[in-house]
């Protein structure tokens, strides 16, 4: 047992926050039910939301005595995020899960080396960078020749969309990030992909299970992670040839350091590499930091295009008005840029709905620095992680209403949106740390969804319920069937 440290004076003043009663020594009845029922396919977000609707919003979910803090509140959630935002870090516990897979990549950082990263990184997110919206057209061109194909070869056959957004978003980012596509939607068995998936779901189980060094097995994954360095090596090595073939041009034509950077850059990688003048990068750093924006893009938008399709399928209402839009914004077949997707509002109050109900980060995690005090008067500890739920503060019917549940677009008209507060609505998290990739995120669906609708009507399979997977994204653990027409807009 762990001693009981004497309390200071601010945990005198302040309320303990709630238990989650269990009943064993070491809470191991809690700690055993969670994993069993979660190796047996539990859906781990509704049984959260069940534990805060049952014990409150902000509860310790104590396990093997370790405190486990979950926050709600907007109000906290504001807290960790923004307010306090300097006392809650990623944390030592959380670097040490990533490490072999992130390296210290801007996901898996703190301070100054997260800091750096992220000034460096945040011209690349400009819309200018993808104001076109070529490169995501590019693939959506190739998305559409796939589903063609497989409607031409088995016309009647159901298609598990889900399967195709990830090769889809998985071709875009590396296109956008190395400016060499895996084509994953060309060739579905790459061994990149199916390394990259093992890396993340053991990661997620790690997270999952406190003794996760004893019992998850690490051979096969470092033999993945090592498929994923030699594809990322491979990668950087090119652009680093590249660099120096530019440097000699540049220095052929007398232009300043200032020169080159304004010149604009086609990858996140040349990006990086024209700043080696001025911060030394090695091979290892430029893998992780590939590795983690990877991470942090693809399935996240793969995510919010498969969980879009299974609202529409079952809202013919809203896809017909959906449709209407792109009509008189851009017609039967024509292609959006990020100026029409601007236009498309009723559209993006679509996105924002099923974000809200299907957040693809449905879970983060802090761990406090120093001791502290919620808006909410509970007392923190120092060292402690806390979680908030993006899923569970979506569906909170003291917030949104008695129709939480229900999928309702016109939530985010301008009627109502006004009464959607900050921090009500994290999906992309908030504060200093709030997603880089965000306006490409919204971007890439709404290309995608506005060529889907244009091109094809989609149906539900009849019987088929998705199954919510909450690992580190949201998914659906048996994929997501639909039925696929080809049908222009005007046959409508
Ligand atoms: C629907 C799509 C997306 C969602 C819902 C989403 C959500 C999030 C969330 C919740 C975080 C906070 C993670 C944490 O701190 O633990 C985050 C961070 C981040 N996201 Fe996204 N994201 C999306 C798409 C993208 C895309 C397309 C990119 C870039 C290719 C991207 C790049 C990043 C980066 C670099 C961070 C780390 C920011 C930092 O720590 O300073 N995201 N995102």
């Amino acid at each position: 047992l762990k001693p009981k440290r004497p309390k200071t004076e601010l945990e005198a003043s302040a309320v303990p926050i709630p238990l989650v009663p269990s009943y064993l020594p070491l809470q191991l009845d809690s700690v055993l039910g969670y994993i069993i029922s979660t190796l047996a396919g539990m859906d781990e977000m509704e049984f959260l939301r069940n534990i805060t609707n049952k014990y409150g919003n902000t509860i310790n979910l104590r396990g093997l005595n370790e405190d486990f803090v979950v926050v709600l509140d907007p109000s906290s959630v504001q807290h960790i995020l923004a307010k306090n935002q300097p006392n809650y870090e990623k944390g030592p516990q959380f670097q040490e899960i990533f490490h072999e897979f992130l390296g210290s990549g801007i996901f898996n950082a703190d301070g100054e080396v997260w800091k750096t990263q992220r000034q460096l990184a945040r011209p690349h997110f400009q819309t200018s960078e993808f104001r076109d919206a070529a490169l995501i057209n590019r693939h959506v061109d190739q998305l559409i020749k796939v589903i063609n194909k497989r409607i031409d070869t088995a016309p009647n056959a159901s298609l598990d969309i889900q399967n195709l957004f990830c090769r889809f978003t998985l071709d875009e980012a590396t296109d956008f990030l190395f400016g060499d596509s895996i084509n994953s939607l060309e060739h579905e068995d790459s061994e990149f992909s199916t390394a990259f998936n093992y890396a993340q779901s053991i990661t997620a189980w790690r997270f999952r299970v406190p003794l996760w060094k004893y019992l998850v097995p690490k051979r096969r994954f470092l033999r993945e992670i090592k498929i994923l360095d030699n594809f990322v090596y491979r990668i950087i090595d090119n652009a680093l040839e590249r660099q120096e073939e530019r440097d000699k041009e540049s220095k052929k034509n007398h232009e300043t350091e200032t020169e080159k950077h304004n010149g604009g850059h086609a990858t996140l990688l040349d990006h990086f590499l024209s700043y080696q003048k001025e911060t030394e990068f090695d091979r290892e750093y430029l893998r992780s930091m590939l590795l983690n924006f990877l991470l942090a893009g693809r399935d996240t938008t793969a995510s919010l295009l498969t969980w879009t399709m299974w609202h529409l399928v079952q809202r013919p209402d809203v896809v017909a008005r959906m449709k209407e839009e792109i009509l008189q914004v851009l017609g039967p077949n024509a292609v959006p840029g990020y100026d029409d997707i601007k236009k498309l509002k009723y559209q993006k109050q679509v996105v924002n709905e099923v974000l809200r109900l299907c957040p693809p980060v449905p879970f983060n995690i802090r761990q406090s620095i120093e001791e502290d005090v919620l808006p909410n008067g509970y007392y923190v500890p120092p060292k402690t992680p806390i979680a908030y739920s993006a899923y569970s503060t979506h569906r909170m019917p003291e917030l949104w209403g008695n129709d939480v549940l229900e999928f309702d677009p016109d939530r985010w008209g301008p009627e109502r949106v006004g009464s959607i507060r900050p921090f009500m609505f994290v999906p992309f998290h908030a504060g200093p740390r709030i997603c880089l990739g965000q306006n490409l995120a919204y971007t890439t669906a709404q290309v995608t969804l506005t060529r889907l609708l244009q091109n094809y009507e989609i149906q539900p399979v009849p019987g088929f319920k998705p199954e919510q997977l909450g690992d580190i994204v949201l998914f659906s653990r048996n994929g997501m069937q639909v039925h696929i027409k080809k049908k222009s807009l005007i046959e409508d």
